[in-house]
């Protein structure tokens, strides 16, 4: 995992400073952009929005005691609701070949008529939920090139059948009285490197429906997951049962069409990533495959932009953790849930699901006290030898 932006990270200032400068560096950088927005139009055989930008996201750490403060901070209350991960690195992408294990890169440095070496601070991404961005857009290229939309719309045609995501999590919730259970099969993570060192998915998977999870979720980003479309399949096609969900970070319908290609009922959207308009085109395009979709927000600008989009909400997820710095906290699903966009929620029936830092019974608690029908659990059900067993310690019973 590269994590080189968190501490190499310099104030715009330096960037001005350095290229005003290096008069004629200004201009190697101003053809490399019009390159790269060129390719785009290329490389992008359906619509993928070229929106700009999300805040880096903050949130104070939740004290092991259960009493409830007002941790959350400024940012997750911040109203704005902007995206600001840009979704692509301004001077584009680069390949390094023969340079490291690493072959992909962004233009982390302009290279001058003379040979010289500049540093190209533009073209860092600002915090971890960007640089992946910047890699799909990349990945994202390689994988049309290999296998075209078509293709995958006629895998479309042949997938099992979509399974009601949604359902499945309103009847859990009404037999068990608790939250629906969305366990996540996940095997690394950016913040925590490899969770699971012995990770077969399928294996997790059934584990997971033994200790009756109402849906699964199957992370399918490779590069900062370890994670695969493939997994979705060899889950399916093991015969579980729980309707999937595909965790990834969705920049263009490609990606939702090999989602329910490879057995996916449902997708994830991440607000801080996406515009309205994107997200009313992406779950029309779920929608129209028979998969619902999980609205992801984490501040209260988010919640209250996609509150007022005019498209249909199947699940809305307040992540806990800060996507741009890792930090998580519960506070941040129990202090949003108390504004009037709680209130709102509550009386539109949107089942809201709490995201992310759930390892305990009072987690649970807290999170389903702040009005939430569907928790969504990756690390402290996934890091156990028995997933099954790990359910029934954190719902203090069997599901
Ligand atoms: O998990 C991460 O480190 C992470 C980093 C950057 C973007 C997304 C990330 N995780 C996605 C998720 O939101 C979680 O996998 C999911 O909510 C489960 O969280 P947890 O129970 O804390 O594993």
């Amino acid at each position: 995992m590269s994590l080189f932006f968190l501490s190499s990270f310099k104030k715009p200032q330096n960037f001005i400073l350095l290229h005003t400068s290096h008069a004629t560096h200004l201009s190697i950088l101003v053809v490399m952009f019009a390159a790269s927005h060129q390719n785009q139009h290329v490389f992008n055989t359906v619509r993928t929005t070229s929106k700009t930008t999300s805040t880096i996201r903050g949130g104070g750490r939740r004290p092991p005691t259960m009493k409830i403060k007002a941790a959350g901070g400024a940012a997750v209350m911040d109203d704005t609701g902007e995206v600001t991960i840009r979704r692509r690195p301004p001077a584009g992408h680069k390949e390094h070949l023969g340079m490291g294990s690493e072959r992909f890169a962004f233009k982390m440095e302009a290279v001058t008529p003379e040979g010289e070496r500049i540093d190209n601070e533009e073209n860092k991404p600002r915090n971890i939920l960007e640089e992946i961005v910047w890699y799909k857009d990349y990945e994202l290229t390689l994988m049309k090139e290999k296998m075209p939309l078509s293709l995958v719309r006629g895998q479309v045609k042949l997938a099992p059948p979509v399974l009601d995501f949604k359902q499945a999590i309103i009847d859990q919730m009404e037999k068990t009285g608790q939250p629906g259970l969305i366990a996540e099969v996940k095997k690394a993570s950016p913040s925590k490197g490899v969770i699971q060192p012995n990770f077969d998915p399928v294996k997790i998977a059934k584990a997971y429906e033994e200790g009756g999870a109402a849906c699964l979720s199957v992370l399918t980003d490779e590069k900062f997951f370890q994670g695969g479309f493939e997994n979705l399949k060899l889950i399916k096609e093991a015969g579980v049962t729980c309707p999937l969900l595909c965790k990834e970070f969705i920049v263009d319908a490609y990606q939702i069409y090999l989602a329910r290609a490879r057995g996916a009922d449902a997708i994830l959207l991440i607000t801080a990533v996406l515009d309205n308009q994107d997200l009313k085109y992406f779950t029309k395009i779920a929608h129209s495959v028979g998969m619902k979709v999980l609205l992801e927000v984490h501040t209260y600008g988010e919640m209250k932009r996609v509150l007022s989009g005019d498209f249909e909400i199947d699940l809305l997820g307040i992540n806990n953790r800060d996507l741009g710095t890792f930090k998580v906290d519960l506070n941040v699903t129990v202090e949003l849930m108390a504004t009037e966009l709680g209130k709102e929620v509550k009386e539109r029936n949107i089942v809201m699901v709490g995201e992310s830092g759930i390892f305990t019974i009072d987690d649970v608690n807290v999170v389903q006290n702040a009005g939430c029908g569907a928790i969504l659990v990756g690390e402290s059900l996934v890091k156990q030898d028995t997933p099954d067993v790990g359910i029934k310690k954190l719902f203090g019973r069997p599901l």
